[in-house]
């Protein structure tokens, strides 16, 4: 690690502020999260929590762990001078869904199957770097998740307690390469590089205090919770979520996606490229049946969108790095609007421009209290003549619309949400809590019915375009009725169809 100063201060800053804080504010309970890295570099093993103070920790990475130490010595200060209930805990390797599994600077389980699924993809070896004998304890995401809240809610301790499997659990890198490969059905050569260096050969922690306390915890098999790591890496990789540089996107378990505009210093305004991105998702979240709703949204508090990025604006459209000039929000509008799922904008700070147009084409805004929304087209030159101006008025009225869109003006939340623009203003803290309650409750309602019902919602408003949306979820419903499906049985049976079973309903 070469910034050793920056982690020093930057983990001091935080520690303290975030101490006081919790003391201020009377926080029940704060648990920190330390690594073994703390640990002293020369030791005995297996090492365990009464050692972290014992010797330098190894050189490559004593900024980050000489301040994180401190916060062992923070939570018997705080206990003691002001009775906190202040803790830390010290997990070992984890890995899981959501991990980062990028090539250059991952962990070692995410950064193998990563490889592995490369190789698979190319034909070519799996290449283990080193002999594949070091030995490590490796903890599953979910099994962590499962410990901290237990800490949270039940351990008593300021002293840290290291989350660990059990030492018998303990793993060889070469065990940890093989499960990859039977998780990821991989039949090509696996091969170990030991012209590469292997690293410390074991750094094995004693579990033996979270014993102590939970004697009975079950942690998922190692085998299981690989292949559920890779299945989520597998799953996600196909989504082409490595390659989004203006864009962040995410799907849940609980069935909901959300898109992030990722471009906070240009006030999350779009290039042709962040268009793109936007539509690969939703494109993705359309196609993923798992998939129930997708939250629109901008990174950070100032800016849900500010439009089309004017410093990237040409001759005849937006211009990227095709030097093609383009206006391809219109596409994307299209298919947000005949996408049938919900898409909620989830709206912080300034909804302005064609951002403003993108909030609108969602079925539902959830606006925080410092959102701003409002048309600027004719001050810089631009205008939405189609669903900006159209959908518009059908939202707000013909006055308002016109109002809008000849003064361009900016609205506050509360404005917005008296003129219909948007469905519910909440403090900018809890917008996001709020937007996913929304979700929720979506999720647990029919999905075709709500299918059914955006497309009668735009076919009222889209013409011949909506006419046709409406008519392919009819066909689609037909297709999945029996009556559908003995016209298609009897074709290949090559005998007459018959549909006399079936009622002529009034
Ligand atoms: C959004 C602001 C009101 C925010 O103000 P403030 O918080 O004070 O921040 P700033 O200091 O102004 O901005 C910070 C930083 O971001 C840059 N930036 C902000 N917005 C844009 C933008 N749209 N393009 C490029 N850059 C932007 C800003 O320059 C600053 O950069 P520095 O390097 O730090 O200087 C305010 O920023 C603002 O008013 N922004 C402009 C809003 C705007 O006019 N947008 C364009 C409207 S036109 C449009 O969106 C058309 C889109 C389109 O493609 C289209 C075309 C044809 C038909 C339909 C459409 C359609 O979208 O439907």
């Amino acid at each position: 690690m070469k910034l050793k100063v920056e982690f020093w201060r930057n983990n001091i800053i935080m520690q303290d502020n975030i101490f006081q804080a919790c003391k201020d504010f009377k926080v029940e309970k704060l648990v920190s999260c330390l690594s073994t890295c703390v640990f002293p570099d020369k030791t005995t093993y297996p090492i365990d929590e009464t050692m972290i103070h014992n010797g330098p920790p190894h050189s490559s990475n004593e900024g980050y762990a000489y301040a994180k130490r401190m916060v062992d010595m923070q939570n018997r200060l705080y206990k003691e001078q002001y009775g906190c209930n202040f803790t830390a805990v010290i997990p070992t390797n984890i890995f899981g869904p959501h991990d980062n599994y990028d090539l250059e600077d991952s962990h070692v389980i995410p950064g193998l199957i990563h490889k592995c699924y490369l190789a698979q993809q190319k034909g070519e070896p799996f290449t283990i770097m080193g002999s594949g004998k070091p030995l490590r304890q490796f903890i599953y995401s979910r099994d962590l998740a499962r410990l901290m809240i237990w800490t949270l809610r039940s351990y008593p301790e300021a002293d840290p307690i290291i989350l660990s499997v059990d030492e018998a659990d303990e793993v060889t890198i070469g065990d940890v390469a093989m499960a990859i490969v039977d998780a990821m059905n991989f039949t090509g050569a696996v091969e170990f590089d030991t012209s590469k260096a292997d690293g410390q050969y074991k750094k094995t922690a004693s579990n033996a205090k979270l014993r102590k306390y939970l004697p009975d915890f079950k942690f998922t098999p190692f085998k299981e919770a690989m292949r559920e790591s890779v299945q989520w890496f597998v799953d996600n990789y196909s989504s082409g979520s490595e390659r989004l540089e203006e864009v962040k996107y995410e799907k849940s378990d609980e069935g909901i996606a959300k898109i992030t505009i990722n471009r906070p210093d240009k006030r999350n305004a779009f290039t042709p490229r962040t268009v793109m991105e936007m539509s690969w998702c939703f494109t993705d979240a359309r196609d993923d049946p798992r998939i129930g709703v997708i939250i629109l949204t901008g990174e950070g508090p100032l800016a849900f969108c500010s439009g089309g990025d004017q410093s990237k604006r040409g001759k005849g459209g937006y211009v990227g790095e095709d030097n093609i000039p383009r206006l391809n929000v219109l596409d994307l509008q299209m298919q947000i609007r005949r996408l049938p799922k919900p898409v909620i904008a989830m709206v912080a700070g300034y909804a302005v421009g064609g951002g403003h147009i993108l909030h609108m084409v969602c079925d539902l805004t959830i606006a925080a209290d410092n959102a701003v929304f409002g048309q600027t087209g004719p001050k810089v030159g631009s205008f939405d003549a189609g669903y900006g101006s159209t959908h518009m008025a059908r939202l707000v009225g013909q006055k308002k619309a016109r109002e809008m869109w000849f003064l361009a003006r900016l609205y506050d939340a509360q404005q917005a949400l008296d003129m219909g623009l948007v469905n519910k203003v909440v403090p900018l803290q809890q917008l996001e809590q709020e937007t996913l309650v929304w979700c929720r409750e979506i999720m647990r309602n029919s999905p075709t019915a709500l299918r059914l019902l955006k497309s009668a919602l735009n076919a009222a408003e889209d013409g011949q375009a909506g006419i046709q949306q409406l008519g392919g979820d009819a066909t689609l419903l037909f297709y999945m009725s029996e009556e559908g499906n003995e016209g298609r049985t009897s074709y290949l049976e090559k005998r007459p169809p018959d549909f006399s079973k079936f009622p002529r309903l009034p």
